[in-house]
């Protein structure tokens, strides 16, 4: 490379020389005609800043609190699934990052790390060994296997649990799909350990199929959140919120916080922008 990457765009055509297509392509993509996607890149163009001049800001800080945490900006990093495919480090690299900038990482239900050892590798970079790690969880049918995931998240340091709403089906990404995309063979769903849990024909499924670890549970509504309650005492918050009728249900039913998004683009083409 001629030069180092130092911003988002240079990653993405670093990444486009060096990754292969299907990774790429799996990181890259939304879903079917990816309008949302390309609607949530273009309602970012379309926001203006309009700076106050003359104003002394020789000290500032972007330090703000979440949960009733302190972190040094609002500035939190997503769930994303599979970084081992991008470096070796995967999602300890991200961890560490975020336990260094003090910001909040959300560890994804499908990482190619543990939920331990993400969090170690953060307490490691972290000044005070309390690193700000969510965990996002995807809701299957084993019930049990959800249920220990979400324990052991907690008992690791966790310190909220965000459940992902917005996914009752498998986005379907067209690319995944072209690419036949599949997770390369030396990589794991490292929080699936048990055999008895994963679904044993995940792991040979291509296209949109190879996300899922065992069985979408597509029944997940809101009578499930006190179930949630009952097994952990971490906050609780819903990721995928897009309707203030829903955001109202949300705190009816006793949520402590609600994520709007729409997961990217990579789930239901057709929905307004995120950030509008
Ligand atoms: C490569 C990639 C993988 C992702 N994996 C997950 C995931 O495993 N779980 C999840 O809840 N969201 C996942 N997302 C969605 C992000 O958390 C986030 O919602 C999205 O990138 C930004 O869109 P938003 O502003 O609408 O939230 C993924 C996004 C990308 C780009």
């Amino acid at each position: 490379m001629a030069h180092l990457p130092t911003c988002l765009d240079d990653f993405e055509k670093h990444a486009w020389k060096v990754l292969p297509p299907a990774h790429f392509g799996y990181y890259y993509s939304g879903a079917d005609a990816e309008t949302t996607l390309a609607r949530n890149k273009a309602a970012y163009d379309r926001l203006l800043i309009r700076p106050k001049i003359l104003v002394d800001v020789s000290r500032v800080t972007t330090e703000t609190t979440i949960l009733g945490q302190k972190i040094s900006t609002p500035i939190c990093v997503a769930p994303t699934a599979f970084q081992g495919m991008a470096h070796e480090d995967g999602e300890k690299a991200t961890a560490r990052a975020c336990a260094f900038a003090k910001t909040v990482y959300c560890m994804a239900t499908y990482s190619n790390t543990s939920i331990e050892d993400a969090y170690k590798a953060a307490q490691a970079a972290s000044k005070d060994g309390d690193p700000m790690h969510w965990f996002q969880l995807y809701v299957e049918t084993d019930r049990d296997g959800t249920k220990k995931l979400v324990q052991r998240a907690e008992k690791a340091g966790y310190k909220a649990l965000v459940i992902t709403v917005d996914r009752p089906r498998l986005g379907r990404r067209l690319a995944d799909l072209r690419n036949a995309f599949k997770l390369p063979r030396h990589l794991t769903l490292a929080n699936f350990i048990d055999p008895n849990f994963i679904d044993p024909n995940a792991l040979n499924r291509t296209g949109a199929g190879a996300y899922a670890g065992g069985a979408i549970d597509a029944s997940l509504s809101w009578s499930d959140i006190a179930w949630f309650k009952s097994i952990t005492r971490l906050p609780i918050l819903i990721k995928g919120v897009f309707r203030s009728d829903d955001a109202r249900l949300a705190v009816e039913h006793g949520v402590d916080g609600i994520i709007v998004s729409n997961h990217g683009g990579r789930q239901l083409d057709g929905c307004p922008a995120t950030v509008s």
